[in-house]
């Protein structure tokens, strides 16, 4: 443990807190581009593990990487100001969100100088970021929300980063941001600033909301392919690795990892698996369950906060929650009793016939997957709107089109024309303001109907693809069934109507009230 908590280093450029994940590809990616790193974290085994590994690493000199169980050391291993004009010192935290932050927020309070800048690289809420801007700006400290996506493999090798900031900070920190980031085939750097306050943040959640529901969509319909239409795992690794090569669903992260890693027969815990390890891990997803992460959840809050649909989105979020009990889950399937998901009727289809219902579920997966980037959109527009972070939808898909977990080539070679026509902030609701996308969305409308029809009738459990086609229906239905709720609101409520065709300003509440019959029992 030669370096770790050395008191002659006085050259760190950039530190690190947090050896984890994030933080360790973070630490081995930015010693790789040349700046010399301090790691701090409170698990001496952590830092050390990270050490070890920028040792064996290859394309990483060691003598970059210093590792740092005490984070005053750490501080004080930045260069002092006697010796020259004094820069900024970088701090990038990479932590769980929450109560940790908040005390290395106090605790940096005390260490770091006016001008020091502390990027919070985890996921957080935005508005404890922009708590969190306004105490360090009481002592001149800049706290920049960013959201690093990608995973571990993306923060060794290249995320793509979301920071909300000021723009003279941005400035300061775009070399440094530039030159870690993930690169766009034509060599675009995917990072940008997205704006102020806790704007940066925002976008992860958003990504990350997008990103449920992607999974959602995915995982229900590998489902429905192996279950219901009887394709083996290898065979829809291939189908899927079809998709992602070519087609709408070119160059999708989550398509691609998902035919690599259906292909895998053994791994942690699973020495030998016939039909791939998917078919032993357990159907439970349980990160919401103790808000170690939090972005479905705050996703779904602020759907409902802003008074966006985006019931994809919440639906995958419903399918997570209802997962994460199986024992739960078990009792209750006792007591219903019901038909569980069966063979379906295409599964006996000669080739072409299947060849034919493949590109359809393609489509409906295209469909439901752009749906979601549609309804995440909305959202983030929205609270741009509200919160005047002049955040810019074009800018969005630049940063996702590497190094994240939502990037999909073609939708985003798609999408980006079409947004560079809007200014920040705009517009507010995409399917209305692009008729090309609107009639993109709804080529997919029979595939996706087609699918959520073999969902329905084998029993498969579908949620994300069936409020994808619920949503596609509802936002294209001039005449909703939702008059007969305001009649009961009425009644009820005293709560007003419209009259059909009367409607002047779309959001404004109804002006006509009827005194209805008695309610019955009064
Ligand atoms: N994993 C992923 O794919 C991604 C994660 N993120 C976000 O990045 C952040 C880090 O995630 P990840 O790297 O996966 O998490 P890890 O748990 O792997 O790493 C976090 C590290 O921070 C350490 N830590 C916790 N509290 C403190 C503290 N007060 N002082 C110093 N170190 C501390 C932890 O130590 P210990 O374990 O001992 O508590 C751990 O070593 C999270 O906000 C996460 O949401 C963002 C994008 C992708
Ligand atoms: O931020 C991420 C990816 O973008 C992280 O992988 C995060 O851990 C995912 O957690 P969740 O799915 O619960 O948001």
């Amino acid at each position: 443990m030669a370096d770790i908590d050395n008191d002659k280093v006085n050259d760190v450029e950039i530190g690190i807190v947090g050896s984890g994940s994030m933080g360790g590809g973070m630490t081995l990616l930015f010693s790789q581009n040349g700046s010399k790193i301090g790691c701090y974290d409170y698990e001496k085994e952590a830092v050390q593990k990270l050490m070890d590994e920028a040792k064996e690493d290859e394309n990483v000199n060691e003598k970059l990487v210093h590792g740092f169980t005490s984070l005053e050391k750490m501080i004080n291993a930045f260069p002092k100001a006697d010796s020259g004009e004094k820069k900024p010192r970088i701090l990038v935290l990479s932590m769980p969100h929450g109560k940790a932050v908040d005390g290395i927020l106090d605790d940096l309070l005390s260490l770091l100088d006016k001008g020091d800048i502390v990027i919070d690289g985890g996921n957080e809420w935005w508005q404890e970021t922009e708590r969190r801007q306004a105490k360090a700006g009481e002592k001149g400290i800049e706290w920049v929300g960013m959201g690093v996506s990608g995973g571990y493999q993306s923060a060794r090798h290249g995320p793509s980063m979301s920071p909300g900031c000021t723009e003279e900070t941005w400035k300061y920190l775009q070399p440094y941001l530039e030159k870690w980031a993930a690169r766009t085939p034509e060599g675009e750097p995917c990072v940008m600033r997205i704006g102020p306050g806790g704007s940066g943040h925002y976008v992860k959640m958003i990504h990350n909301g997008i990103e449920h529901a992607h999974l959602s969509i995915l995982c229900e319909t590998r489902a429905i392919l192996h279950h219901q239409l009887g394709l083996s795992n290898d065979e829809i690794s291939d189908l899927f690795e079809s998709w992602w090569k070519d087609g709408p669903l070119r160059g999708n992260f989550l398509v691609g990892i998902g035919f690599k890693g259906l292909r895998f027969s053994e791994g942690g815990g699973i020495e030998h698996a016939q039909d791939g390890i998917v078919e032993k891990i357990e159907d439970k997803v349980t990160q919401d369950v103790d808000k170690s992460e939090g972005t479905g959840t705050w996703s779904t809050k602020e759907i409902a906060e802003r008074h966006v649909a985006a019931p994809a989105i919440a639906a995958a979020h419903q399918l997570r929650i209802i997962s994460s009990d199986k024992l739960e889950r078990l009792d209750v399937a006792d007591n219903l009793n019901l038909a569980q998901p069966s063979e379906a009727k295409e599964a006996k289809l000669d080739k072409a016939n299947k060849d034919k219902l493949m590109q359809t579920i393609q489509t409906a997966v295209y469909g439901a997957i752009l749906g979601a980037f549609v309804q995440g959109l909305d959202i983030i527009t929205r609270a741009s709107q509200d919160q005047k972070w002049n955040i810019s939808l074009a800018t969005c898909i630049k940063i996702w089109r590497q190094g994240c977990i939502i990037q999909s080539d073609a939708i985003a070679e798609f999408l980006l024309p079409l947004f560079e026509k809007f200014g920040p902030s705009e517009p507010v609701n995409l399917l209305k303001s692009i008729p090309e996308l609107a009639s993109e969305f709804a080529k997919t409308y029979d595939a996706q109907k087609k699918l959520y029809t073999i969902a329905i009738e084998t029993d498969a459990v579908a949620p994300a693809l069936g409020a994808s086609l619920e949503y596609i229906k509802t936002v294209n239905c001039r005449d909703l069934n939702t008059n007969f709720q305001e009649l009961e609101l009425d009644y009820f409520g005293h709560h007003n109507y419209d009259l059909k065709g009367k409607a002047e300003k779309g959001h404004e509440k109804g002006k006509y009230h009827t005194e209805f019959a008695k309610m019955p029992g009064v």
